[in-house]
């Protein structure tokens, strides 16, 4: 349900080089959200082509075209959980991809998967987390509450709905069998953005990164190296300059706020991450990469030395929020929470 004249007018023209998009556009410094929106589906189209996956893969020009522009339309507009968002994180896969020599580590039709995933993997999000959809006994809570990661599920449905939708099935030129293995990674592979799962596993990825045993033959090896480097592109934001750091952070306690709002018009307690008056965004943003993003790009540099930048980045972004947190104690009354436009 895309109009033809733009999918045939995008599929009829030659797919442009990547360095159309900026001379760096395949370096980690680079910054994906300063493509306009505009110019998105068709930069899509040079990093399929630049990976070599539309001969590999046998993808029709109006294929791909029609499917990236279901995917773009399947995104909501909240604050941080939208287009754009799956924009960055399909780009930062294609940095992985293109400085990590992935293929000594993963099989093609792996790679596929994983940048397909990122395109797709927060579809028809709403901007709420998945306790909030339990908690507000949402249809999709009573969907997939019983199985947990009730967003990613919804996530992996709508996915596999436009790819079952004639027009626009990307893998319709692969074998069945290969057509099969393609769905399951990407079952396995959006499943595993759920930040819970991703915290149950992180151990084992850092102590596969460490042993310096990575074997491509073990299945669990892959697996585990797949749900990294997922994870990896779902954070990168993190991984680029202060100014786009501080715009996320807003982006992402927009949405956050908003859902405290909700809860407490349903009179439950949000936490207080999602509380406007008493989160403390630096705090809660150094915790955040403490916690969650450092590791995960320290474990992405053990692997591999080629992404030290972004592990580097990391760390300098976790400085400035330090200083901000010093500058609020100093000039701002301690108790009153920072809003977000004051980052
Ligand atoms: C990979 O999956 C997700 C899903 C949802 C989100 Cl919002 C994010 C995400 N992307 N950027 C951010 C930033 C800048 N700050 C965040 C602060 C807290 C949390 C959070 O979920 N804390 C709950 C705790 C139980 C882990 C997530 C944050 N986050 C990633
Ligand atoms: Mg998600
Ligand atoms: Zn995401």
């Amino acid at each position: 349900q895309v109009p033809t004249e733009e999918v045939h007018t995008m599929a009829s023209i030659t797919i442009p080089s990547v360095e159309t998009f900026g001379p760096n556009f395949d370096s980690f410094d680079f910054a994906p959200r300063t493509i306009s929106e505009s110019q998105t589906v068709m930069s899509c189209l040079s990093m399929f082509e630049d990976l070599g996956f539309i001969s590999r893969w046998r993808i029709k020009s109006e294929t791909l075209v029609r499917f990236l522009l279901m995917v773009k339309k399947g995104y909501r507009n909240p604050p941080y959980h939208n287009w754009m968002h799956a924009y960055a994180v399909t780009h930062f896969c294609y940095l992985l991809i293109k400085n990590l020599h992935l293929h000594n580590y993963l099989e093609d039709i792996e790679l596929l998967a994983l940048f397909v995933s990122c395109l797709c993997h927060d579809i028809d999000h709403r901007g709420t987390t998945n306790s909030f959809q339990v908690q507000s006994q949402s249809v999709l809570a009573a969907l997939y509450s019983s199985e947990g990661s009730v967003m990613e599920r919804h996530h992996l449905a709508q996915s596999m709905c436009i790819l079952n939708t004639e027009g626009s099935n990307l893998f319709e030129n692969l074998s069945s069998k290969e057509y099969q293995t393609v769905l399951d990674l990407m079952r396995e592979i959006i499943l595993a953005t759920d930040l819970a799962h991703h915290l149950r596993t992180v151990k084992e990825q850092e102590e596969l990164a460490q042993s310096g045993a990575y074997d491509k033959s073990n299945a669990r090896d892959k697996q585990v190296l797949l749900c990294l480097l997922m994870t990896a592109c779902d954070l990168s934001d993190q991984t680029k300059n202060w100014n786009n750091t501080k715009y996320i952070a807003a982006l992402v306690y927009q949405e956050f706020f908003s859902q405290g709002d909700l809860e407490k018009a349903l009179g439950k307690n949000p936490l207080e991450m999602m509380d406007r008056e008493r989160a403390c965004i630096p705090e809660l943003q150094i915790s955040f990469l403490d916690n969650i993003a450092a590791p995960v790009y320290k474990i992405l540099a053990t692997f591999f030395p080629e992404a030290e930048t972004p592990m580097r980045n990391v760390e300098e972004n976790r400085k400035h929020w330090v200083h901000i947190g010093q500058l609020l104690k100093r000039h701002g009354n301690p108790a009153q929470a920072m809003s977000v436009e004051q980052i």
